[in-house]
């Protein structure tokens, strides 16, 4: 075929594929209202991953997944993952893994979808100005726990193929999904659960995409780097029971105080400086965690760094420590005044690449002991690390990553910038080393939707517009050609 040929050939098609996604494109906007209802209902389960209290809820929202996949069609499976042990022995079952696969055609590439359902603890009185499990809409935000961490992108997901499905028009790759709920405590027996399916649920999948995190500004993004995380657990276990600060005070090693004194003489800052250049504003960053910086003349910068490419490369590029809670501790409002018999500190160190797990948990767990055994207390130290996820860093130049551009380009018509994560998606390293195909993030989550904290939102328009890309991807990845992988 000469030249001229072939490029009226790509006219046409590149044509016929601008007709379908704005038909699409179209049907997304006039079904709007639905997606939100169904964000709404999956908001309402309150399917805290970190609460065992909580687990029945989990366990109906992966039901929910599961009911959703298979109204849409899909060859869906609910996958037993075995039984988590909590720190007291007893054992629960953990929420089940849904997967589904809608088309089987060996000559269209398959793409696998990726998300959770899973969410962080969210209570009123920790400050939300709505009901965190009541789904809220404010000036086009949609407020919920769970509304961008993870479900709606999720729900966007299977609303792009439902797009697909329901104007008859034949999805352009095979798609499957793999949906867990375990994700914010570490993606218990999902590794082990892909390890058994790499022959055979992953035998067919040639990528994999992962929509669990959030643009770096108003510019959508995507991301090809996320940091791992070990979790850590110290308890320090002094006297048999509680003791009266009065009366015991000044004749007890306090077991907190022991703790207090580990824990200061283990966390450092670090500063380097990498040349980054993106579209990223200091002071919108800023806005979303200083709300006073306004009203104040002389403030103490609450960030190690004030320079742009500084503060980014501590985001993604460096380790981080950060004390989390401590249980045990008296948080109530009022004065008690006890001494706790026992105390438990949860923190946490963000991995990099070539930061190996195994190696973090023997030097933390060294190094607190021996911080502890110099200061001579009778009080017992014990260390455990209870998360260990590796960092995730993917090839840019693949053609997965050129059709999440031309994906982005289509919908919001700007080029999207290229970012890494300073979060962790426990799984995605997982994917990479055990399925060997490649990944990649396409986030549509906004730079201030508040993740893990209060008042956390999806904005109506990254969830519409959200929705148009997965559509659009779909299609570009379906021109990925061999020649080009
Ligand atoms: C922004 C993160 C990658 C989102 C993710 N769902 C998450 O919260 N992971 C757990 C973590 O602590 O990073």
């Amino acid at each position: 075929m000469n030249i001229g040929a072939s490029l009226s050939i790509l006219l046409v098609l590149s044509t016929v594929h601008a007709f379908q996604y704005n038909q699409l494109a179209q049907y997304v906007d006039e079904h709007q209202e639905e997606y939100v209802e169904a964000l709404r209902d999956w908001v309402a389960v309150e399917s805290d991953s970190s609460n065992v209290l909580r687990r029945p809820e989990l366990h109906r929202m992966m039901e929910m997944v599961a009911q959703k996949l298979q109204q849409m069609g899909g060859a869906v499976e609910s996958v037993d993952v075995g039984d988590q042990e909590l720190p007291d022995r007893q054992t629960l079952a953990l929420p089940k893994v849904v997967t589904a696969r809608f088309g089987s055609d060996p000559n269209k590439h398959t793409l696998c979808v990726y998300g959770h359902v899973d969410v962080q603890p969210a209570k009123l009185e920790d400050g939300w100005a709505t009901e965190p499990f009541n789904l809220t809409e404010i000036n086009g935000n949609l407020y919920g726990r769970g509304a961008s961490d993870n479900k709606a992108p999720v729900l966007a997901w299977m609303h792009a193929v439902e797009a697909y499905q329901k104007l008859s028009m034949a999805l352009p790759v095979n798609v499957k999904f793999i949906i867990e709920g375990m994700e914010e405590t570490g993606s218990n027996g999902l590794e082990a659960m892909i390890l058994a399916q790499k022959d055979t649920f992953f035998s067919d999948v040639d990528y994999i995409v992962v929509s669990d995190c959030g643009w770096l500004s108003r510019r959508p993004a995507i991301t090809y780097g996320t940091r791992g995380n070990c979790y850590f657990l110290a308890e320090v276990h002094g006297p048999k029971q509680d003791l009266h600060s009065g009366v015991y005070g000044g004749t007890v090693i306090e077991p907190m105080i022991d703790l207090i004194g580990i824990l200061g003489e283990s966390s450092a800052s670090q500063h380097q400086k990498k040349p980054l250049c993106l579209f990223f504003s200091l002071a919108e960053h800023n806005k979303t965690i200083i709300n006073f910086i306004k009203q104040r003349t002389s403030i103490v910068c609450p960030f190690f760094t004030v320079l742009k490419v500084d503060l980014l490369a501590h985001k993604w590029r460096y380790p981080t420590v950060s004390i989390h809670g401590i249980e045990g501790a008296f948080s109530d409002p009022g004065t008690k005044t006890v001494i706790p018999s026992k105390v438990c500190a949860k923190f946490s160190i963000r991995q990099v690449p070539n930061m190996d797990p195994t190696v973090v948990e023997k030097k933390v767990s060294d190094h607190l002991h021996s911080v502890f055994s110099k200061r001579q207390s009778p009080n017992t130290l014990k260390v455990s690390m209870v998360i260990g996820a590796k960092p995730w860093l993917a090839d840019i130049h693949h053609p997965l990553f050129e059709a999440g551009k031309a994906a982005i380009k289509r919908v919001f018509s700007v080029d999207p910038d290229f970012i890494r994560e300073g979060g962790t998606i426990p799984i995605s390293r997982t994917f990479q080393d055990v399925t060997g195909k490649s990944i990649i993030m396409l986030p549509i989550g906004g730079f201030d939707d508040g993740l893990h904290s209060q008042n956390e939102k999806m904005s109506r328009y990254n969830y519409i517009e959200g929705t148009k890309l997965f559509i659009a991807f779909l299609n570009e990845l379906s021109q990925i050609t061999e020649a080009a992988v």
